[in-house]
C-alpha cells in the first residue's frame, strides 16, 4: 500500500493543512511538499477546497445479507457507504437469519472484510428471533470474533418490560449496549403514517407519536434503575426529544439518533401515495422536523444515524398498505445533515463531524473511527466539495435496491473521495474497484 499525501484540505473546517498518510495512519500534518518526498513513491491528492472529515461512521445500516440479497448484500451496501463517506456500519440483526448467534455476527463480519469497502460491526439481536419473548445468545455474541457490544431488536421494539430490564442488565456487565427501536405495539397495530391531520384527510390509519414517546419515557426508567447504557434508534417527534433532554439532565445513560430523513421530509409527503415516504417511524410534522433539527445542533440528539432501508422493486412499487417501510440513506445522508444543519456555506463542519463521526464511534465503541487527522491516528477520512452539489439519480446508486425518497432532488455538497485505513475506497467521487485488504 503507498502513502498518500493530501494536499491543501481544510481540516474540519478549522484551517487548511496537507496530510501525509503511511502504513495506514497518519505520518504527518502541516505544510508537506511533494518534492521532500521524491521516491518515496506517495500518491498526491488534490484536495484544494476541499473539507477533510473523520470517516463517517453509521449506527443503524440495514444490509439484508444474509437472506435478502435480492435488495442489498454486505459488498453492495458497503459500497453505498463508501459513496456516501462512511468508513463504518453497524448492521441491524432483522437478516434471514436473524442475526441473534455467534455464527451469524461473525459471518456479517467476514463478509464486510471480504468486501473491503467500509468496517462491518454487526449489531446482535435483543432476542430470539425477534420474537420478543427470550434472550437472543447475547453473551456468545459479545465474545464472538465479531465482539458485539451493541444490540437491537430493529423493525420490532423490544416491547416487554421485563425482557428489556433483563437485556439491559446483561449488557451492562461489558460496557455494552441496547439499541431500541421505540415503538409501543398496541398503540400502532395496522398503523400506515403519522397519526395527524393529514392521515384523517387521506383516511390511512395513524402512528402516533405517543407510541414512541411512552416506549422511550419507560426505557429512560429501565435505564436508570439498571445503570445500564441505552440508545434509542431513529426518534422522530418533538417530545422524545423533550424526554431524552430531561433525561440526560439527571444523568441517566442515554443517546439517541435521528435519521436524515426525519430532518428534511414531513407526512405531507403521503399524500402523494407513493410508498417511497414509507417509512418506520414515520414521517412527521413540520414542528417535529424543525425541534429534531434544534436537538441535533444542541447535541441533545446525539448522532445522524441513516436507517438504511433498501428493499426490493416488488417489496416497494405497490400500493401503500402492502409496501415494506423504509428508504435509502447511506449516499445522501451527509448532504440531507449539511441542510439541516444550516446548509453548505453556514454549516459548522466540527458539529457535523461531532454528529456524523466522532459520538456515533464513541456510541458503538469503534475505536479505530472517529478521530481526526492527527499524526498517528487511523487514516479513515472523507473528502467533501461543500461547493458542489449533485442531483440524486437512483440508477447511479451503488446500492442494490432503489427506494430513494431524493429522486431528483439537487443535494449540496458532494463526496469526493473516501479512505479506509489509508486506502481509497472512492475517489474522484468514484467508487475504487479493486479493494484489497
Ligand atoms: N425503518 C424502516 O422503515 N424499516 C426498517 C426497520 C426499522 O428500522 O424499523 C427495515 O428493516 O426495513
Ligand atoms: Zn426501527
Ligand atoms: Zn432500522
Amino acid at each position: 500500500m503507498s502513502d498518500i499525501l493530501i494536499k491543501g484540505a481544510d481540516l474540519v473546517g478549522k484551517g487548511r493543512s496537507d496530510v501525509l498518510i503511511s502504513g495506514g495512519r497518519v505520518a504527518e500534518t502541516g505544510s508537506i511538499t511533494a518534492a521532500s518526498l521524491k521516491g518515496t513513491g506517495a500518491e498526491v491528492v488534490d484536495a484544494d477546497g476541499l473539507v477533510l472529515l473523520p470517516g463517517l461512521v453509521d449506527l443503524h445500516t440495514h444490509l439484508r445479507e444474509p437472506g435478502r440479497e435480492d435488495a442489498e448484500t454486505v459488498r453492495s451496501g458497503t459500497r453505498a457507504a463508501a459513496k456516501g463517506g462512511y468508513t463504518a456500519v453497524c448492521a441491524m440483526a432483522n437478516s434471514y437469519p436473524v442475526a441473534d448467534t455467534a455464527g451469524v455476527v461473525e459471518q456479517v463480519a467476514a463478509l464486510g472484510r471480504a468486501a473491503g469497502y467500509a468496517d462491518v460491526q454487526p449489531i446482535g439481536a435483543v432476542s430470539v428471533g425477534l420474537g420478543g419473548e427470550r434472550l437472543a445468545e447475547i453473551g456468545a455474541m459479545a465474545h464472538s470474533a465479531a465482539a458485539v457490544s451493541m444490540f437491537s431488536d430493529d423493525g420490532h421494539c423490544v416491547s416487554d418490560a421485563r425482557l428489556m430490564r433483563r437485556a439491559l442488565e446483561y449488557v451492562k456487565t461489558f460496557d455494552g449496549l441496547i439499541a431500541q427501536h421505540a415503538e409501543e405495539p398496541r398503540l400502532t397495530e395496522g398503523a400506515q403514517m403519522n397519526e395527524g391531520t393529514v392521515s384523517a384527510e387521506l383516511g390511512l390509519p395513524g402512528w402516533p407519536s405517543v407510541a414512541e414517546e411512552s416506549i422511550i419515557a419507560r426505557d429512560v426508567l429501565l435505564a436508570e434503575y439498571t445503570g445500564a447504557r441505552i440508545h434509542f434508534c431513529h426518534i422522530s417527534t418533538r417530545r422524545s426529544v423533550d424526554i431524552i433532554r430531561e433525561a440526560k439532565a439527571r444523568g441517566v445513560a442515554v443517546t439517541a439518533e435521528v435519521c436524515p430523513h426525519h430532518l428534511l421530509l414531513t407526512d405531507e409527503a403521503a399524500r402523494s401515495y407513493d410508498p417511497v415516504f414509507k417509512v418506520n417511524p414515520p414521517l412527521r410534522r413540520e414542528a417535529d422536523v424543525l425541534a429534531l433539527r434544534a436537538a441535533l445542533a444542541e447535541g441533545v440528539v446525539d448522532a445522524v444515524a441513516t436507517d438504511h432501508a433498501p428493499h426490493a422493486p416488488q417489496d416497494k412499487d405497490c400500493e401503500w398498505a402492502a409496501a415494506r417501510p423504509g428508504m435509502l440513506g447511506l449516499e445522501t445522508a451527509l448532504s440531507i445533515s449539511v441542510l439541516a444543519l444550516g446548509g453548505p456555506e453556514d454549516v459548522d463542519w466540527d458539529v457535523v463531524a461531532e454528529r456524523t463521526s466522532r459520538t456515533p464511534a464513541r456510541i458503538a465503541r469503534l475505536e479505530g473511527h472517529g478521530h481526526d487527522p492527527i499524526a498517528g491516528a487511523p487514516a479513515n477520512f472523507t473528502l467533501v466539495d461543500p461547493a458542489r452539489s449533485w442531483t440524486v439519480v437512483p440508477a447511479e446508486l451503488a446500492s442494490l435496491s432503489r427506494n430513494t425518497p431524493y429522486a431528483g432532488m439537487e443535494l449540496p455538497v458532494t463526496i469526493q473521495a473516501t479512505f479506509l485505513r489509508g486506502r481509497a475506497t472512492v475517489l474522484e467521487g468514484k467508487l475504487v474497484e479493486e479493494t484489497t485488504v
